[in-house]
């Protein structure tokens, strides 16, 4: 579903957050595992305030395995909760309901102690287009329930699904809007899809793809494309690429724009393997200059 962000969208999307965040004891914040800062909404601290928050980074099985481990611990030396699992398998959603009583295991001991009934853990799941709530949702529910976003002007009575006996899950997502403001994180959101298409151009993303593949794995794209680096003449690696998987025009010259979308392509469909495009050294290193 492609949703524009207008400020007046933005507005809403985040007031019907913030009623549904009345209703929830814990907030699943779903992240794309490929991009565990860039696929997070620029205000969600704000937004979610004090609610207590479990970080799902979903789509695991696209993401480079060792930078994800190192993205749990990056985000557990921040305070927070985070696991990852695979959706659209149903992998490690066990995890997340482990994590979640574990999260709110002093406030139920809490409850027990003044002499409250023990009851299921409500919960929400918030996150970008895309990130694969709806998936969530219906694996959760082991059945298709989950709509694909919300109708603007619809009001819809809230449901909740049951996840096994000590979890109820709002059936509504949360969706709110991605980072707009840097255009490497628009890159990143683009190169794994997360961004459609049609506003984005194929040519810079795959400029973008080869160039951070060339630093971070520059054996990948040689096993792919006989090459570690990208030339300072586009042209030259475009010509390489093009010649080596033979993309030619009708007149027998090299069809760039395919080579582009051949190139963005081969990295969505995983012929250069499990790939991270949000890197926890880069991130650490950014963070010791600022501090
Ligand atoms: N490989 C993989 N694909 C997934 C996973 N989870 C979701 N997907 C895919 O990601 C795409 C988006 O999933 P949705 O569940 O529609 O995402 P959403 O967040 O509900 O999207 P919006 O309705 O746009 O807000 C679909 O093609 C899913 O099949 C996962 O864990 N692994």
């Amino acid at each position: 579903m492609t949703i524009q962000w207008f400020p007046g969208h933005m507005a809403k999307a985040r007031r019907e957050v913030q009623e549904q965040l009345k209703l929830v004891d814990i907030v699943f914040e779903l992240i794309d595992a490929r991009l565990p800062l860039s696929s997070r909404n620029p205000m969600i601290d704000e937004v979610i305030n004090q609610k207590p928050r479990l970080l799902i980074l979903n789509k695991a099985d696209m993401a480079d395995e060792a930078e994800t481990r190192k993205w749990v611990q990056y985000f557990a030396d921040k305070g927070h909760t985070a696991v990852a699992i695979n959706s659209f398998e149903g992998k490690g959603l066990q995890s997340v309901t482990k994590a979640a009583k574990e999260i709110l295991a002093p406030k139920w001991e809490r409850m027990k102690l003044k002499g409250m009934k023990p009851r299921a853990i409500r919960a929400m799941i918030v996150g970008i287009p895309n990130v694969g709530k709806s998936t969530l949702i219906n694996r959760l529910a082991k059945k298709n329930i989950a709509k694909t976003g919300n109708m603007p002007g619809v009001t819809k009575a809230q449901q909740w699904i049951k996840v096994g006996k000590e979890i109820e899950l709002l059936d509504t997502p949360g969706i709110l809007w991605p980072k707009f403001e840097d255009q490497e994180v628009g890159l990143k959101l683009a190169i794994t899809g997360a961004i459609k298409d049609a506003v984005t151009n194929m040519e810079d993303i795959a400029v973008y793809g080869l160039r951070f593949l060339s630093i971070h794995y520059p054996n990948r794209m040689d096993e792919r494309y006989g090459i570690t680096s990208v030339s300072e003449d586009l042209v030259e690696t475009f010509d390489h690429i093009g010649k080596l998987r033979r993309v030619y025009g009708p007149g027998g010259e090299i069809d760039y724009d395919k080579v582009a979308e051949l190139i963005v392509r081969d990295i969505r469909d995983q012929h250069l393997g499990k790939l991270s495009f949000d890197i926890v050294d880069e991130e650490l290193e950014k963070e010791s200059l600022e501090r």
